[in-house]
């Protein structure tokens, strides 16, 4: 949630990497940020105009994020193949290190990203080639009462189905409240009813005026039950108390990321790849049922048929060789400062990108999706 520290959680995570000398690929999500601590090898801002999408579609800040993040996920093949490609050992450059770590900013407003399209296709795309980990930061001290702890969870919850991807809780900001009492309530059943009970009594919740501080009862019956509800999910999550300030945690954070990596592997991939095979199998079929069409509209006969059918196979093999964006990504060094050089070739090629290879229907892209919230 805004000012939980997730920029200064980027920072730290990114400055620890890079002290153990495992320098991360940074990607930048967010179009609308001014200005960052850190410096992403892929930033959306060089290939979107946030302000001018705004201006140009006449919308709001939110809408803003979104319709940069569509025009974005546009060219995920593109950011795909870069990154698959810095993933794999150079053979042109032996002495450059394959990217072991992606860190990837997502934009602040995060119900923007979880629930827009291109949210879904960036982050389904990034676990199709990677083992992906949502991290999810939490102001603690903002969160030490029961009631705001549930709605944190709850969002906390919402994110991890609509995502279906592994999630570490990152409780931030340990060095000003201790986190061990939201680990109690998350394992404690009677530790988090005593809690409750606490904060009912002393009308956290708010209630009849002038009444005995009890309030009206529906708050504390509707966390009661929730909470009972939670402990499921909460079983799937880990947990970890992290100062971004101070750098405390961030071992335990790693830690919890590369248990998070092992069940990634075993139980989402096989999912993941279970719903790929069927999505390209209804592909495959649709294709086919329209080209059956087609063929029919113009009397062509089986072997015709088939003939098209194997060249239409046969063009999306070209398609997958096509020259991309990342042909030239060569010249990336193998930490993150990437120098001024590659910046300006980074933004030169993804300008051309977005600008030459039809805006128009990118643009249409944007408005359809947009359309379709
Ligand atoms: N005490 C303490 N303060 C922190 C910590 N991490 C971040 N902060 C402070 O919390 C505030 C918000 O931090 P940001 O990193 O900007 O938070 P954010 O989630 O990126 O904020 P938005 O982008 O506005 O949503 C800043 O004043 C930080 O200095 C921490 O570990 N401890």
């Amino acid at each position: 949630m805004t000012g939980s520290g997730k920029t200064t959680f980027m920072q730290r995570i990114n400055a620890y990497l890079h002290e153990k000398k495992q320098p991360p690929y940074v990607m930048n999500l967010d179009p609308a940020i001014t200005h960052s601590p850190f410096q992403a090898n892929i930033d959306i801002r060089d290939s979107v105009n946030y302000k001018k999408v705004m201006e140009e579609y006449k919308l709001g800040p939110n809408g803003g994020i979104m319709t940069s993040l569509n025009l974005f996920a546009t060219k995920v093949d593109q950011v795909m193949g870069i990154l698959e490609k810095r993933a794999k050992p150079n053979p042109d450059n032996p002495a450059q290190k394959p990217i072991d770590k992606i860190l990837v900013d997502t934009p602040g407003q995060i119900e923007v990203f979880v629930w827009s399209a291109s949210g879904t296709i960036l982050l389904e795309s990034l676990a199709s080639s990677f083992p992906t980990v949502i991290a999810y930061v939490i102001d603690t001290p903002r969160t030490s009462s029961t009631s705001t702890f549930m709605s944190n969870m709850l969002y906390a919850c919402s994110i991890l189905y609509k995502m279906k991807l592994p999630m570490i809780l990152v409780f931030n900001k340990a060095d000003a409240k201790d986190p061990s009492f939201a680990k109690e309530w998350m394992t404690d059943y009677e530790a988090f009813q005593a809690a409750l009970a606490e904060d009912e009594n002393s009308n956290a919740f708010g209630g009849v005026e002038g009444g005995d501080g009890a309030g009206s009862g529906y708050m504390g019956g509707l966390i009661n039950s929730m909470s009972l509800m939670l402990e499921e999910f909460y079983s799937h999550l880990s947990v970890v108390g992290v100062s971004s300030l101070l750098g405390t945690g961030i071992d335990e954070f790693f830690e919890a990321v590369a248990e998070k990596t092992e069940e990634f592997k075993k139980d989402y991939q096989p999912e993941l790849d279970r719903r790929r095979e069927e999505r390209e199998k209804n592909k495959e079929k649709q294709r086919e049922k329209q080209l059956a069409k087609m063929m029919t509209d113009m009397n062509m006969g089986d072997s015709s048929m088939s003939k098209a059918v194997a060249d239409l196979k046969a063009g999306d093999e070209d398609e997958k060789d096509a020259p991309t964006l990342s042909s030239d990504e060569d010249e990336d060094e193998d930490d993150i400062d990437i120098d001024e050089d590659d910046r300006e070739g980074l933004q030169a090629r993804y300008s051309a990108a977005m600008q030459s290879d039809s805006v128009e229907t990118d643009a249409s892209f944007a408005k359809y999706i947009y359309s379709q919230r």
